[in-house]
């Protein structure tokens, strides 16, 4: 009788649902960047006890750890549980320029920030031993905060440039020790926009100080699948090109707003090339390419 009342509610408040979910764009949007935020708490918090009992807390091998599950050595469970979510989304990654990672040591990757969808980006090509620069926010962030914690995240506060330079300066000294590579979105924050903002200079200050390469990363533009002033939310194809590291050697902090917008311009003429819209004048809308 109980489950029969169940049932008379529950059907009908579920065909509502996807009734709404039809009608309203807005809805559907909004429901699928929550489920995209649930996964990554649920998968989060999955995966936490798992980095905490193989590797007893805080380090960047909980990135390229042993699969509990399946007990394959090459697995990495962070990154291969991020990776799983772009069948679930329609997403597909054309990468190309791997093989620019193969550096010797530490170097600092700089990339296109656009939204949360990143992180799937990030992880599609995450070389081994690196960790990312990210808001102290994110740490609050429930069980995503705990496992960016448990992965390295290094976190800054934005708000204090003095802060964030004596973290950074402290990264500097971790990367050489340790052999970490570092990953920093050197916009600053999420814009997607359809063009790249202006770079902020700590990933350059880093690189110089600690004289190791910049390896620019470029996604191309998600505006045709990902827009939330359109509630656009579909399947798509996003290009990612990995550019030749450009070495700092011999460089010094004269060099690093020069050194800031040589990876700038490379970085924004591959983005238009990449998502086939050419450069912004004055703030106008993109062209398509030729
Ligand atoms: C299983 C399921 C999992 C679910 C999923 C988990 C995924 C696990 C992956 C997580 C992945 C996280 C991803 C996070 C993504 C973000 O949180 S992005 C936001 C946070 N990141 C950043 O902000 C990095 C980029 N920002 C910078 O580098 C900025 O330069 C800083 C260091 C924050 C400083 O900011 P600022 O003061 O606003 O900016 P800026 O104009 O650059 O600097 C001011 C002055 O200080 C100088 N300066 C700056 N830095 C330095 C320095 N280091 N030394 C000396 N001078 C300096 C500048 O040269 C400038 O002086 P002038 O040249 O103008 O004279
Ligand atoms: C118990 C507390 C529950 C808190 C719930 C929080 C809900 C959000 C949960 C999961 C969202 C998945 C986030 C994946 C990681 C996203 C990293 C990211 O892209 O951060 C944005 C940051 O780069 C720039 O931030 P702004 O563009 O400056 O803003």
């Amino acid at each position: 009788m109980e489950s029969g009342g169940l049932l008379l509610w529950a059907l009908p408040s579920a065909l509502l649902l996807a009734l709404l979910l039809q009608l309203s764009p807005r809805l559907r949007f909004r429901a699928k960047v929550l489920s995209y935020c649930a996964l990554c708490l649920m998968a989060s918090a999955l995966t936490a006890p798992a980095c905490l009992l193989w590797n007893g807390g805080r380090t960047v091998e909980n990135m390229r750890l042993v699969c509990l599950i399946c007990l394959c050595p090459v697995h990495r469970i962070i990154k291969n549980v991020v990776r799983s979510f772009k069948y679930l989304y329609g997403l597909r990654f054309d990468v190309k320029g791997l093989e620019h990672f193969q550096v010797e040591g530490p170097c600092v990757i700089v990339s296109n920030h656009q939204s949360v969808l990143d992180m799937m980006g990030l992880m599609e090509i995450l070389p081994d031993r690196c960790v990312q620069i990210g808001k102290r926010e994110l740490l609050y962030f429930g069980s995503v905060g705990l496992i960016m914690y448990l992965g390295g995240v290094i976190f800054i506060n934005r708000k204090s440039t003095s802060n964030a330079k004596s973290v950074m300066s402290g990264v500097g000294q971790a990367m050489t020790t340790d052999n970490v590579k570092v990953w920093i979105y050197p916009e600053g924050t999420r814009n997607g926009n359809g063009d790249l903002l202006p770079f902020k200079k700590g990933a350059f200050h880093l690189a110089i100080q600690t004289q190791v390469p910049v390896i620019p990363v470029v996604y191309s533009s998600f505006t045709t699948f990902y827009n939330p002033e359109k509630n656009l939310f579909t399947s798509g194809r996003i290009r990612v090109e990995v550019l030749p590291p450009i070495h700092t050697s011999g460089m010094t902090a004269t060099d690093v707003t020069e050194l800031c917008d040589t990876c700038y311009t490379t970085m924004r003429e591959t983005f238009f090339r990449l998502s086939g819209t050419a450069r912004r004048v004055n703030g106008s809308t993109p062209h398509l390419a030729q």
